[in-house]
C-alpha cells in the first residue's frame, strides 16, 4: 500500500491524509476479491529501492531546485490557514511538510515520512498523520480537501483518468488540484536538453548507487506522459472547470493547476 500525507483543521477533527505509494495486494471488498495490477507492484518496488538516496539525489542532480518548484506546487495549490489539504503520492514527505506549513498548528496533516519528521520537526508538524492508500481509490468522503497537491507522482501511477476523477472527487467545489511533475515539453531542444541530463548526469550518478535501471525509467516515463496541453485536456475530461499547465525550470518541468 501507498501512504498519504496531508493537513486539516485540528478544530474541524477532520482528519486529510496523503497516499504515496498503492502497492497492489489481494483486498478483499465484501466477497470480491480485488487483485490490482502488477505494475503498481513493480512502480512500488522501484520506488522502495530508491527510497533511501532519493532525497539526497534530487538534491545532487537539481541542484536544490526541486525545492522550489515544490514550493512553486504547494503555492499553486492556494492551501491556506485552517485548510484540509492532501498530498497524493507523498513518498518521503516535501509537499506534505510543506502543506503542514502553509495549514498551520490550526490545520492537520497526514504523514507517511515520520522517520523524516524527527529530523525537522516543526510545530505544525505535530498535526500530520500519515495512512497508506491507493491514489486511484482514495479512503475518503467525496468534496473533503480545500486542496491536493501531487509531487512527481501523476506520471507514476498506472491510471492517470482514474487517480484525476479521484482527485476531483475528494475536492471542494472551487478548490485546487496542483500537479507538479517533469515536463514532456514540445520543444525538441528542450527534450533534448532534458533526455541528454538524464542520460549523461542523471543515470551514471545513479549507477554509483546501483540504481541504474531505476533512474533510467526516468526517461521511458516522461517519454510516456502527457505534454502540459494533454494534461490540461485530462484535467478538463475528469470534470475540472479549467485547468492550466505552466512550464518551470526553463521547461524541464511543469505544474498542472486544476480548479473543480
Ligand atoms: C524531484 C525530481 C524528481 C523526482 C523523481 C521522480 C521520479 O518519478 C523518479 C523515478 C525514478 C527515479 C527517480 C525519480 C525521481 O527522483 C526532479 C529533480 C531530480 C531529478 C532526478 C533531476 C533531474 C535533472 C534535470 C533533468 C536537469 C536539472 C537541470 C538544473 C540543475 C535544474
Ligand atoms: C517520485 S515519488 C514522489 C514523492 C514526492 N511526492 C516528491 O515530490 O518527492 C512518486 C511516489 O508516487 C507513489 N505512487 C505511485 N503510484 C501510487 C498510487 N497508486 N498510490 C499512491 N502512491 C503512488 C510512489 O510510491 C512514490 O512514493
Amino acid at each position: 500500500m501507498g501512504t498519504l500525507a496531508a493537513a486539516i483543521p485540528v478544530t474541524a477533527g477532520a482528519t486529510a491524509t496523503g497516499i504515496s505509494h498503492a502497492g497492489c495486494r489481494r483486498r478483499r471488498r465484501g466477497s470480491v476479491a480485488v487483485r490490482c495490477s502488477s505494475a503498481a507492484d513493480e512502480r512500488q518496488a522501484l520506488f522502495s529501492r530508491i527510497a533511501p538516496v532519493y532525497d539526497h539525489l534530487n538534491d545532487v542532480l537539481s541542484l536544490g531546485q526541486h525545492r522550489t518548484w515544490k514550493r512553486i506546487c504547494v503555492s499553486w495549490s492556494k492551501a491556506k490557514r485552517g485548510d484540509r489539504v492532501l498530498d497524493l503520492c507523498c513518498g518521503s514527505g516535501d509537499l506534505a511538510f510543506l502543506l503542514s506549513q502553509k495549514v498551520g498548528l490550526d490545520g492537520e496533516q497526514l504523514q507517511t515520512a515520520a522517520s523524516r519528521q524527527d529530523q525537522r520537526w516543526k510545530a505544525c508538524y505535530k498535526n500530520i498523520k500519515w495512512i497508506e492508500g491507493d491514489a486511484l481509490d482514495l479512503p475518503f468522503t467525496d468534496r473533503y480537501f480545500d486542496a491536493v497537491t501531487v509531487g512527481y507522482g501523476l506520471r507514476n501511477v498506472v491510471d492517470r483518468p482514474k487517480a484525476m476523477q479521484e482527485i476531483l472527487r475528494v475536492l471542494k467545489p472551487g478548490s485546487r488540484a496542483s500537479v507538479l511533475d517533469f515536463n514532456k515539453s514540445s520543444s525538441i531542444f528542450t527534450a533534448s536538453l532534458q533526455s541528454w541530463a538524464i542520460d549523461n548526469v542523471v543515470v551514471p550518478l545513479a549507477s554509483s548507487y546501483g540504481l541504474t535501471e531505476e533512474y533510467k525509467y526516468l526517461k521511458s516515463s516522461i517519454s510516456q506522459y502527457l505534454t502540459g496541453e494533454e494534461l490540461e485536456k485530462l484535467a478538463k475530461e475528469a470534470g475540472f472547470s479549467s485547468a492550466k499547465h505552466y512550464e518551470l525550470g526553463g521547461g524541464l518541468m511543469g505544474n498542472l493547476v486544476a480548479t473543480r
